[in-house]
């Protein structure tokens, strides 16, 4: 064990939280997650409109000690939360259906949301069956009886996400009338094909026992608010009345707050006491110059300090900082590789050093966790955002193998096989996590023209140091212009005029949108970001020189092709990146802010398209529908890392130009409260630490992969891709940033972004290198096969054209 390492128990006990600010204990409430992208959602809106305390149990978890009553006696209610899956199917609703066989005297009050609902109405009688068609962040007002939950409420507009439905026709089919145990209470209508109009159940209250349910999702942002408040409190004082007659309630908090199958508990990495030592030149404080950016570009200044092919970063945060990598003597990275769980350190300098060890992926995010805390940085520019730590990427399939998974689910690493063995790339990716130790960076801040030069080496600040040194190179290289962009050219178009493209297939590709929609039918999932990869072979330059440039000088073309706000370069040991992403995946700062900006919903700039007409087509219910869902996905991400009332959405589906492209975005901020209990990190071994580092690393390890990038719920989502795609996703749909030791910490999602593997081991044999690239978009029910092409092709055009000649600089 680590020095450091405990539990989150020390902050987040629950007798800090087992009572409210008068000193009256507080009543449980458990939730049961059918591992759900809403989870924490429904969970924050019981725990902030209620008041009371919330334990979360997954579907397929045991009851504690066996018994599933004693147990209970510890809560005022169950909820019964929404999921993918078919409520006919037991391991999709899992021990929910265990609720429903309690004998009267055990009875307690039960809330059913969406699948929860489902299930309530399919053990009473009502067959659950397919809608026509799927109503996927959809908003849409319902009607209501007034009555019971209702009561005040008799028009509420709601959010929904479901594709089945209580069909109670059938019910009047076979027995003539509706369940007799069951009273619904809202009504959907919904339009059939043939122009009819049919209703469908939305709520339900069963006439003897105290159970509720509702087909709608009131935790959505878009479900009215007040009228949602109102519902729940509603059911809140029925249940607290039945309670009260059946004389239940009034127990002692459990001390559990979540309980899952899963133990995420593996020993402390001995290779993290590695790494403090290969970081031992980093100080506590970051020294700097600062002078004013003149004719320096970020490019310029990565060309001063980084040779072709050494390990280099350049990021580009928010559009706003450019963040260049620097080498020093005690520079080093790593890398890791999720199939084989190996790890791989090397040093920089004199000697390289290697170091390998296996670790598991939690193992991984300890050792960082606990690298940020011992190499803490407490001083530095407060204006710059970046003091030193590391620059790198995580992929895809890192972020799959951070994913909590239902028991018994097939997504183990060798599911991946079969995936790989269609690919004809997949040999040949880049590692799953590459981070450089930066001591040294200079930023620049597009917004003020300042440069900063810094360093966490304490020699580098001595007179005449490093620091002198590089403000002055720095100073007098900023009055000379140095522009070789016609050399560029020529060099880019001598090794791209043989390049041989492989475009998806659009056949394959339209085939894989209608494998989507029929998980969507299914209620599989809401949505599923459906990708597909472009691969570009190209001679490898005959020169040294000029293969080690090569990527570099693409990236520089990208750049200018399409600026973007997270522009990025990488080169890694063999992995190479040139990323001209727009969408930011999380950003946190120094205290405690977390921020993330998905985006959904792209529309192609033409001649003639204005941010107008963008903002009509993207105005439409499908691409409204597409963005709400992953708003919503990741208000759960931010909840289970800052707690209740500790989210809040700053901007919902809102049109900003991207360049070469109009996107629909989202913007949501969380605050990470040490004292509010957190559900997703609950169990986590974690340093007891007010350090930001830590929390945003524990954020990145529970966020990815980015749900932008899946779909929702994101576990099932995930898995269906996987089978439907057949290939590894690798660097495309993972993230690139930095992680600062000051603190904070910032992430894109890459996505317009072009990678290869370039392996030193058999550089000899090669002749050619593959670039890679991956494109697609969000699949729901509203998509055509003809329209999410055609939005596959626009985004892989933002990077693809880089690849083809391009005319020569007069
Ligand atoms: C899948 C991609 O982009 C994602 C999908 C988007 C969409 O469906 O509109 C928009 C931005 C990204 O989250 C891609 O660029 O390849
Ligand atoms: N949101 C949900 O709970 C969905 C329930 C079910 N999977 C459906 O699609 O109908």
């Amino acid at each position: 064990m680590a020095p450091l390492l405990g539990n989150w128990d020390g902050d987040a006990s629950p007798s800090s939280n087992s009572s409210n600010k008068d000193g009256n204990s507080l009543k449980s409430i458990l939730y049961v997650d059918a591992y759900d992208s809403f989870s924490y959602n429904v969970v924050a809106m019981l725990e902030e409109t209620l008041g009371v305390q919330v334990t979360v149990m997954t579907i397929d978890s045991d009851w504690p000690d066996g018994s599933m009553i004693e147990f209970l006696t510890h809560y005022e209610a169950i909820v019964l939360g929404p999921g993918p899956g078919n409520p006919n199917l037991p391991k999709d609703v899992g021990i929910m259906r265990d609720i429903w066989n309690m004998r009267d005297a055990e009875l307690l009050p039960v809330f059913g949301i969406c699948l929860g609902f489902q299930s309530l109405c399919l053990h009473h009688g009502v067959p659950i069956e397919r809608l026509p068609y799927p109503l996927h962040g959809q908003v849409r007002h319902i009607s209501t009886t007034s009555k019971d939950i209702f009561e005040g409420l008799s028009d509420v507009e709601v959010t929904l996400y479901h594709s089945l439905y209580a069909n109670l026709d059938a019910v009047s089919r076979t027995r003539g009338l509706p369940s007799d145990d069951l009273d619904f209470l809202a009504w959907l209508p919904l339009e059939k094909g043939s122009g009819s109009v049919t209703q469908i159940p939305m709520a339900v209250a069963h006439r003897q026992k105290p159970f509720w349910g509702v087909q709608f999702h009131p935790e959505s942002c878009k479900s009215e608010k007040e009228a949602c408040k109102t519902l729940l409190l509603n059911w809140w004082r029925k249940a607290l009345t039945f309670n009260k007659l059946v004389g239940r309630g009034g127990y002692a908090v459990l001390p559990e707050t979540i309980i899952t199958p899963h133990e995420d508990t593996k020993c402390f990495p001995e290779v993290a006491y590695e790494m403090l030592k290969w970081s031992s030149s980093t100080s506590s404080s970051s020294a700097y110059r600062s002078l004013k950016q003149g004719n320096l570009t970020a490019e310029s200044i990565s060309e001063l300090f980084n040779k072709p092919g050494a390990p280099t970063v350049l990021f580009q945060s928010n559009g706003r900082y450019n963040i260049i990598s620097v080498p020093s003597p005690g520079s080093w990275r790593f890398e890791f590789d999720v199939e084989s769980q190996k790890l791989t350190m090397y040093q920089l300098s004199a000697g390289r050093k290697m170091v390998e060890d296996s670790l598991t992926v939690t193992q991984v995010w300890d050792a960082l966790r606990y690298l940020m805390e011992m190499k803490k940085v407490n001083s530095g520019s407060t204006q710059v955002p970046f003091w030193g730590g590391f620059l790198g990427y995580f992929s895809y399939e890192l972020g799959l193998a951070c994913l909590p998974h239902p028991k018994g689910s097939t997504e183990s690493t060798s599911s991946y096989e079969n995936a790989s063995r269609k690919s004809p790339t997949s040999e040949n990716n880049p590692a799953d996590v590459s981070l450089l130790w930066c001591e040294r960076s200079i930023v620049i801040d597009h917004t003020t023209g300042n440069i900063t030069v810094q360093s966490t080496c304490e020699s580098d600040n001595l007179p005449c140091g490093w620091l002198d040194e590089t403000l002055q190179l720095l100073q007098e290289s900023a009055g000379t212009v140095q522009n070789n962009g016609s050399d560029d050219t020529q060099f880019l178009n001598s090794n791209l005029q043989d390049a041989q493209f492989t475009f998806p297939e659009e056949d394959t590709y339209k085939q894989q949108i209608h494998a989507c929609q029929a998980e969507l039918d299914a209620g599989e999932s809401y949505e599923l970001c459906l990708t597909s990869e472009t691969s570009i072979t190209l001679p490898i330059p005959t020169t040294t020189e000029g293969k080690a440039i090569f990527p570099w000088k693409l990236y520089k073309k990208l750049r200018k092709y399409n600026p973007a706000a997270f522009s990025a370069f990488a080169d890694l040991g063999s992995a190479k990146i040139v990323s001209s992403s727009p969408e930011c995946f999380l950003n946190w700062d120094r205290s405690s802010m977390l921020e993330m900006k998905p985006m959904k919903g792209t529309v192609r700039k033409t001649p003639d398209m204005t941010m107008e007409k963008a903002r009509e087509i993207l105005g439409t219910t499908k691409e409204m529908a597409e963005n709400l869902m992953i708003a919503d996905l990741i208000r759960h991400d931010l909840y289970g890392i800052c707690g209740s009332g500790g989210v809040r959405v700053e901007k919902l589906l809102e049109v900003e130009d991207h360049g070469r492209v109009y996107q629909m975005i989202t913007h949501v901020k969380g605050e990470v409260r040490s004292e509010q209990l957190r559900y997703a990190v609950r169990h986590m071994p974690q340093l007891k630490s007010s350090n930001m580092a830590v929390h945003g690393l524990t954020a990145l390890q529970r966020c990815l992969p980015p749900g932008s990038m899946t779909g929702a719920p994101k576990e099932r989502s995930c898995l269906h891709l996987r089978h439907i795609e057949a290939r590894k996703r690798s660097v495309y749909s993972g993230v690139m940033g930095y992680l600062d030791l000051g603190g904070g910490g910032s992430f894109s999602v890459l996505i317009r972004t072009a990678f290869t593997r370039a392996s030193d081991e058999d550089a000899g044999e090669q002749t050619h290198q593959t670039w890679r690239i991956g494109a697609g978009g969000a699949v729901t029910t509203l998509s055509t096969a003809e329209g999410e092409w055609q939005e596959m092709l626009t985004k892989l055009r933002t990077v693809c054209n880089v690849f083809t000649p391009s005319e020569p600089v007069a």
